[in-house]
C-alpha cells in the first residue's frame, strides 16, 4: 500500500481534540482515538497537535512499547521523509547528510540475552549448591 505524504501545513489543520494529528520522527500520526488512553495524559498530545513532536517524544524517554505503538496511529509520512516498512518493531530516525530527515526501522535483535538467562539461573545454582552442602554435611555427621 502506498504511503500517504503530508506537508506540515496539512498536519497543522488537525489540531483539535476531535481531530488530533502530530508528527513523530517523520511519521504522521492521527492520535485522536489515543488521547484518552495516553498514559501521559491527553493535554500533552493536544498541546503538540499539528506540530512535529519528535523532540518532546524523545525527551520523555518513551519505552520501546510506546515506540511500537506509534505505528498503530500512523496515517502517512511527512514530506521529505522516507519510511521503510518491514517486519521490524522498533522505530527510529536519522538526519541525512542533505539535511533531509529520514525515518527508518531498527531491526529487532533476536539474539538471546545471555545475561538475563544467567541472572535467572544463578539463584537456583546457589540454592542447589547450598542444599547439596547441607545434605553432604548431614550424611557426614550421621556416619561419624
Ligand atoms: C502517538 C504518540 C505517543 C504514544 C504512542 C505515547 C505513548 C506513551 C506511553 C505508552 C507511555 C507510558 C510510558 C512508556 O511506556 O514510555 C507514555 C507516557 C508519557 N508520554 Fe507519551 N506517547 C505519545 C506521544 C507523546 C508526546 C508527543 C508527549 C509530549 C508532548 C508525550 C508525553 C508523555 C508523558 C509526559 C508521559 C508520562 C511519563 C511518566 O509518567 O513518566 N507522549 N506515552
Amino acid at each position: 500500500m502506498a504511503t500517504r505524504v503530508y506537508t506540515l501545513s496539512q498536519v497543522t489543520q488537525h489540531k483539535s481534540k476531535k481531530d488530533c494529528w502530530l508528527v513523530i520522527n517523520g511519521r504522521v500520526l492521527n492520535v485522536t482515538k489515543f488521547l484518552e488512553e495516553h498514559p501521559g495524559g491527553e493535554e500533552v498530545l493536544i498541546e503538540a497537535a499539528g506540530k512535529d513532536a519528535s523532540k518532546d517524544f524523545e525527551v520523555i524517554g518513551h519505552s520501546k512499547a510506546a515506540q511500537k505503538l506509534l505505528l498503530k496511529y500512523q496515517v502517512g509520512v511527512l514530506e521529505g521523509y522516507t519510511v521503510q516498512d518491514g517486519d521490524s518493531k522498533e522505530v527510529g530516525y536519522k538526519e541525512a547528510k542533505s539535511n533531509e530527515m529520514s525515518a527508518f526501522l531498527i531491526k529487532d535483535d533476536s539474539t538471546p540475552n545471555y545475561a538475563a538467562v544467567l541472572e535467572f539461573f544463578v539463584p537456583f545454582l546457589v540454592a542447589g549448591s547450598y542444599f547439596c552442602y547441607r545434605c553432604l554435611t548431614r550424611t557426614a555427621q550421621i556416619t561419624i
